[in-house]
């Protein structure tokens, strides 16, 4: 089999911002700038993982664990200060969901435009454009602009256009979360059609009862290492052992 994602050995810092206090930035003023006011943490700490295509797996972890900022870097949007990212194959991401939308535009154009930003070619985007508009449900609004659509509209035409890029590889930040019921078993539904069919899948999500139904392989992150992984279910247990 061959492997669809390779993470070797990346690390992310990011400056851990806090107010200082009038009195502490004085004495650093007074003191010739010396010293660093800022403190520097890392998100990701020699994170290591490889993904054959064809697999499910899910990033696990607790709130600021580094789960995104992985996903992030899976997708290209970040870039690690050290380790390698590598990745086969068209990669769609639904990690800031409608992050390529444009506000003044209408949920056709964006549709056009986000299309080309992932990928997609103007004629495939013609060909798929009636069904992306099906999957979303928008119906008439799809020629408003977007900046007057509800979030969960916004959400359901970004989902819609992602899955209609016909990725290999597909990330799935914490979507299942948004959206109403009936949409989100419907997205559900989708990403388990995109497994069966064969794409690779990485899924974050807090949802453990959802979670093993999609994926069969769970990486669970703490303080931006990885801890553990093999199969989901064990992933799960030890994150249940760890809350409690
Ligand atoms: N652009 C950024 N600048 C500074 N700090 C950041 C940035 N992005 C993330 N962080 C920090 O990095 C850490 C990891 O964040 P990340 O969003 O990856 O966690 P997460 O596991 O996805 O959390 P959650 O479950 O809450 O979504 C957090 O402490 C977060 O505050």
């Amino acid at each position: 089999m061959a492997t669809a994602i390779e993470v070797s050995k990346i690390s992310k810092q990011f400056v851990l911002r806090h107010t200082r206090s009038l009195k502490e930035a004085l004495v650093w003023l007074i003191r010739g700038r010396r010293g660093d006011l800022s403190q520097k943490f890392f998100a990701l700490h020699d994170v290591s993982l490889t993904v054959e295509q064809g697999e499910s797996v899910a990033l696990l972890g607790f709130n600021g664990s580094g789960k995104s900022t992985l996903l992030k870097h899976i997708s290209g949007v970040m870039t690690p200060d050290s380790g390698t990212v590598r990745t086969r194959g068209r990669v769609a991401g639904l990690i800031e969901v409608g992050a390529g939308f444009h506000h003044d535009l209408t949920g056709r154009d964006n549709v056009y435009l986000n299309g080309a930003i992932l990928g997609m070619s103007e004629e495939q985007i013609n060909e798929r454009f009636d069904s992306i508009v099906e999957f979303s449900e928008i119906g008439e609004f799809i020629d408003t602009e977007v900046k007057f659509y509800s979030s969960g509209m916004y959400l359901r035409l970004a989902f819609s256009v992602a899955v209609h890029t016909d990725p290999e590889v597909f990330l799935v930040d914490e979507i299942l979360a948004v959206g109403d019921e009936p949409f989100q078993r419907k997205c559900i539904a989708k990403i388990k059609e995109l497994a069966a069919e064969g794409k690779t899948l990485v899924v974050v999500s807090h949802d453990l009862n959802l979670i093993p139904e999609i994926c069969q392989r769970g990486i669970l992150l703490e303080k931006g290492r990885v801890m553990f992984d093999g199969k989901v279910d064990d992933a799960i247990h030890l994150m249940r052992a760890e809350r409690t």
